[in-house]
């Protein structure tokens, strides 16, 4: 089949309520470096017009942040046949990418600064809690090293060998316990600079079985191309039963904005992917 004939279905949640902090720049990346292997995208806003059948019908999800009182309302509409169909996907695997105000959605709830405990749905197995307005936001840049143990893998796989380390900006109040114990999800990885998590344990992020929950905004996948390789891939591998090898493209700019950051940090990186 010509890549034409392909087509890849980027769901997106929210777009009007949860598009606070840029992440709408993931669907672009994700959209654009689609067309340029040749793939046909289509965009499907996962909102309040959307129903569970629309939630079955995409390949790919990006959910971004929100603050706590829109994260309050995309609630109230993501119940029943919706949050039926979104379990569904991500437990059959699904890829999907989520920053901070989603991620926390997923999770078995999210207290918010002021007003009453919000129900998530219970895909991820964590729980975020914001301490209140008295106790500092988790703002700044960070930088993880992927630790999940398969994503890890095939990024670094993507990336020719190099460690999978990813840059963003974290701004948020809520800090996310994962529980790992329970088997059913990892985290996304170990924080290098920054926060992540909840600023205690050095984790940030998770990770269940294709989907990618963080605080990196930036938004994350403009910093990381090969992170938004590794979506498209493993989307177009699920939807058409074969594997995919994308064309490389030219990452030079974006590799080097990586470079830069890295010594603006002073972290200090075993094997950096940058600068190719
Ligand atoms: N950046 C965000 O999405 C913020 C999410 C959440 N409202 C918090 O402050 O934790």
């Amino acid at each position: 089949m010509a890549n034409q004939e392909l087509e890849l279905t980027i769901g997106w949640l929210y777009p009007t309520l949860m598009s606070t902090y840029g992440d709408r720049g993931n669907v672009i990346v994700i959209e654009r470096r689609a067309q340029w292997r040749g793939y046909s995208v289509r965009i499907q806003a996962l909102d309040q017009n959307a129903t569970a059948e629309d939630i079955k019908s995409v390949d790919v999800i990006v959910g971004g942040g929100a603050q706590d009182r829109q994260q309050e309302i995309v609630m109230r509409d993501l119940q029943g046949a919706k949050a039926d169909a979104m379990r569904e996907k991500l437990d059959s695997g699904t890829p999907g990418v989520f920053t901070c105000g989603s991620p926390q959605l997923l999770g078995h709830y999210y207290e918010p600064g002021l007003g009453k405990r919000i129900e998530g749905l219970g895909i991820l197995d964590m729980v975020s809690v914001h301490p209140g307005d008295d106790v500092k936001r988790c703002i700044g840049n960070l930088v993880i090293e992927v630790t999940a143990s398969r994503l890890a893998k095939e990024l670094k796989e993507i990336l020719g060998g190099a460690t999978p380390y990813l840059v963003g900006f974290e701004n948020h109040g809520g800090r996310t316990r994962v529980n790992t114990q329970g088997g059913k999800v990892e985290v996304l990885g170990k924080v290098i600079y920054g926060l992540g998590n909840n600023g205690e344990d050095g984790t940030e992020g998770a990770f269940y079985q294709n989907a990618i929950a963080t605080y990196s905004h930036g938004p994350l996948l403009p910093k990381n191309p090969f992170v938004a390789d590794w979506l498209i891939q493993t989307a177009l591998r699920l939807k058409y039963q074969q594997p995919f090898a994308l064309k490389p493209l030219e990452d030079k700019l974006a590799m080097k904005a990586r470079e830069t950051m890295f010594n603006r940090l002073k972290v200090d990186l075993a094997t950096p992917a940058v600068g190719k």
